[in-house]
C-alpha cells in the first residue's frame, strides 16, 4: 500500500509553477490545468497546496478529476491529519447569517412559494443567493415574467359539479399528477450540500418530471441514481463545441432512461447576471474572474463555467440530433411564433418557451406571453397536436400554471422556488411547494369550474391586458421586491 502523503508534502506545491490541491482527501497535480479552467487561475491558486473540497464541492460534479483530469496528475491518498486546517477568520457577514438561520420561520409557516423565496434571501450565502436570484442586466424580463401573469384574468364559470378534480395528465407521453416539472437550474449544492439529488427525491414523492441540468452540481449519474421505480427523468442539454461529448452524453442519457431531450437554445453565451458577478468579486480572493485573463473578467461565474457551449448551434444541427437519439427532442428557450412554426418543420416534438428566467436576453417577452401568441398561430394551421407545447418562467402559483394550460400549454416549468425550497428547508421544503401546488390547484379548478385539464381552454380566460401591448412601464412586483436586493430588505423580526 503506497505511502500516503502528507500534509507538507503537498504545502510545497503552493504556486503557479507547482500547483497541488487536495480534494476529498486526495492530492491533485493541476499545474498544467491551470490555464484550461473555465473558472480562471486565481481561484484554483487560492487552495494551492491546501484542502480545496469546500470551494470545489457546490460547483463541479464529484467525477470532474477522473473525468477531465490525467490519471498521472492524480497523486493519492493524504494523511489528512497532517493538514493544516486554516484558521477560520471571524467573519461577521457569516455570523450574522447564522443568526437568521436561528430564526427563520419554521416551514408551516411557509404558504406560498413566494415565501420560500424571503426565507432563502435571508439565509443563503450570498454567492448562492446571487446565483440563484440574478436575472440579467436590470432583471425587468426576469419581472416581467411573474408581472405577466396577473395580467391575465380568469372568466370562471359556475354551477359546475366540481365535487372530483383530476389534475393528472401526461406530459411527452408520461403520466404525471400533476402539470408542472423541476426545470433544469444549474448548482444545486450551492443551495444544499446534497444538490439535485434533493429535487429528486421530492419529484418523486409527488409523481413528478425532473429535467436534470447539464451544469448540475450532482453528476447525471449520481441524479439518475437517486430516482425511484418508473420515476421521469429528462436531460437538459446544453452543445458542446466538441460535438462528440455531446453524443456521448445524449447517448448516456438516453441509455439511463430519460425520457425527453431539451436542448436549450436561448443561451448561445449565457447572460450578463450581475448580482452573480458582483457576489464573485466581493468574495475575497474567490474572484473567477481574474487569474490568466483567458477566461473573460467582465462575465461572473456563469460565463466561466459555460465556456464549452457551442455558439454556431443552429437548425442545420436537428437532423443530427434525430439520428444520434430516439428520445423526444424539444427546444427549451424558443421566443416567437416564427421559431415555434420552424421547430414544427424540422420535425421536433416540442418546445418551452422561455427566457431562461429572466437570465439570458433583457426585455426578452414572458413566455406566458409568447404562448398566448404562439397557440392561435399553431391551431389555425391544424399543427397544435404536431408538438407539445411547454412555457417557464414566474410561475409562482396554481393559477399561473392553470393560465398556461388554459391558452394550451401541456406544462409548466418551475425552476427559482424550488432551489429557494430546497436551499432553506430542504427535502421537506421541496415537498411543501410542490404539495402547496397541488393544494392551490385543486382549489382553483374548483373555483374556474374545471374538474380536469381537458376542460381548461382560451375561453376561462381574459387575456386583453396581456395583448394590448407593452405600456412601457416597467414591473415592479412587490412580492419579489425584497428578493432583489437582499442588503435593502427587512430582516427576521429586526430589534
Ligand atoms: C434560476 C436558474 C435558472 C436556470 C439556471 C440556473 C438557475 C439558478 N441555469 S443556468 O445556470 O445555466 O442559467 C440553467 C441551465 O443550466 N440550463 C437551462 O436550460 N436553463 C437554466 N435556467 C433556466 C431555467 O431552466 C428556467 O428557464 C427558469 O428557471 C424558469 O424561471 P423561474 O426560475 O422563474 O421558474
Amino acid at each position: 500500500m503506497s505511502q500516503k502523503l502528507t500534509g507538507a508534502s503537498v504545502a510545497e506545491h503552493n504556486s503557479k509553477d507547482s500547483c497541488w490541491v487536495i480534494v476529498h482527501g486526495k492530492a491533485y497535480d493541476v499545474t498544467e490545468f491551470l490555464p484550461e479552467h473555465p473558472g480562471g487561475q486565481k481561484i484554483i491558486l487560492k487552495y494551492a497546496g491546501k484542502d480545496a473540497t469546500e470551494e470545489f464541492d457546490p460547483i463541479h460534479p464529484p467525477d470532474t478529476l477522473d473525468k477531465f483530469l490525467d490519471a498521472s496528475k492524480h497523486l493519492g491518498e493524504v494523511d489528512m491529519s497532517t493538514v493544516e486546517q486554516e484558521e477560520k477568520v471571524f467573519d461577521p457577514e457569516e455570523a450574522d447569517r447564522q443568526e437568521r438561520i436561528k430564526r427563520m420561520p419554521p416551514l408551516a409557516a411557509c404558504y406560498n412559494l413566494m415565501d420560500f423565496e424571503a426565507v432563502a434571501r435571508q439565509i443563503m450565502k450570498k454567492t448562492a443567493w446571487a446565483y440563484y436570484s440574478s436575472g440579467a442586466d436590470d432583471e425587468i424580463t426576469m419581472r416581467e415574467n411573474h408581472a405577466a401573469f396577473h395580467k391575465i384574468w380568469f372568466r370562471p364559470r359556475i354551477l359546475v359539479d366540481v365535487e372530483n378534480i383530476d389534475m393528472s395528465t401526461t406530459m411527452l407521453g408520461t403520466p404525471c399528477s400533476i402539470p408542472f416539472y423541476v426545470t433544469a437550474t444549474a448548482l444545486g449544492k450551492l443551495g444544499n450540500p446534497e444538490g439535485e439529488v434533493v429535487l429528486t427525491r421530492a419529484a418523486h414523492r409527488h409523481n413528478v418530471v425532473q429535467m436534470i441540468p447539464t451544469l448540475a452540481s450532482c453528476s447525471f449519474d449520481e441524479i439518475v441514481d437517486a430516482k425511484q421505480g418508473d420515476q421521469v427523468q429528462w436531460l437538459q442539454l446544453y452543445v458542446n463545441k466538441d460535438r462528440e461529448i455531446t453524443r456521448k452524453i445524449v447517448e448516456h442519457a438516453e441509455k439511463r432512461g430519460c425520457k425527453g431531450l431539451f436542448i436549450t437554445v436561448d443561451a448561445p453565451q449565457l447572460g450578463r447576471r450581475e448580482k452573480d458577478m458582483r457576489s464573485k468579486f466581493s468574495d475575497a480572493g474567490s474572484d473567477v474572474q481574474s487569474g490568466d485573463g483567458s477566461v473573460d473578467r467582465s462575465q461572473g461565474a456563469a460565463r466561466a463555467i459555460s465556456s464549452f457551449i457551442d455558439p454556431a448551434l443552429s437548425w442545420k444541427d436537428i437532423p443530427w440530433f434525430k439520428s444520434i437519439t430516439r428520445m423526444p427532442i424539444i427546444l427549451k428557450g424558443v421566443q416567437c411564433v416564427e421559431d415555434v412554426l420552424r421547430a414544427v418543420e424540422a420535425g421536433v416534438d416540442g418546445v418551452v418557451l422561455s427566457n431562461h428566467g429572466g437570465r439570458q436576453l433583457e426585455t426578452a417577452r414572458s413566455g406566458i406571453e409568447v404562448l398566448a401568441e404562439v397557440m392561435p398561430a399553431l391551431r389555425e394551421r391544424g399543427w397544435d397536436k404536431r408538438i407539445e407545447v411547454f412555457v417557464d418562467g414566474g410561475v409562482r402559483r396554481a393559477t399561473d400554471i392553470l393560465k398556461a394550460l388554459c391558452l394550451g400549454a401541456k406544462g409548466v416549468g418551475i425552476g427559482r422556488p424550488f432551489l429557494y425550497a430546497m436551499s432553506a428547508y430542504g427535502l421537506d421544503g421541496v415537498d411543501r411547494a410542490m404539495q402547496l401546488l397541488k393544494d392551490e390547484m385543486e382549489m382553483n379548478m374548483r373555483l374556474i369550474g374545471a374538474t380536469r385539464i381537458e376542460d381548461l381552454n382560451p375561453s376561462l380566460l381574459d387575456t386583453r391586458a396581456l395583448l394590448g401591448g407593452h405600456s412601457g412601464v416597467i414591473p415592479s412586483d412587490t412580492l419579489g421586491l425584497r428578493a432583489y436586493d437582499p442588503l435593502e430588505a427587512p430582516r427576521f423580526n429586526e430589534k
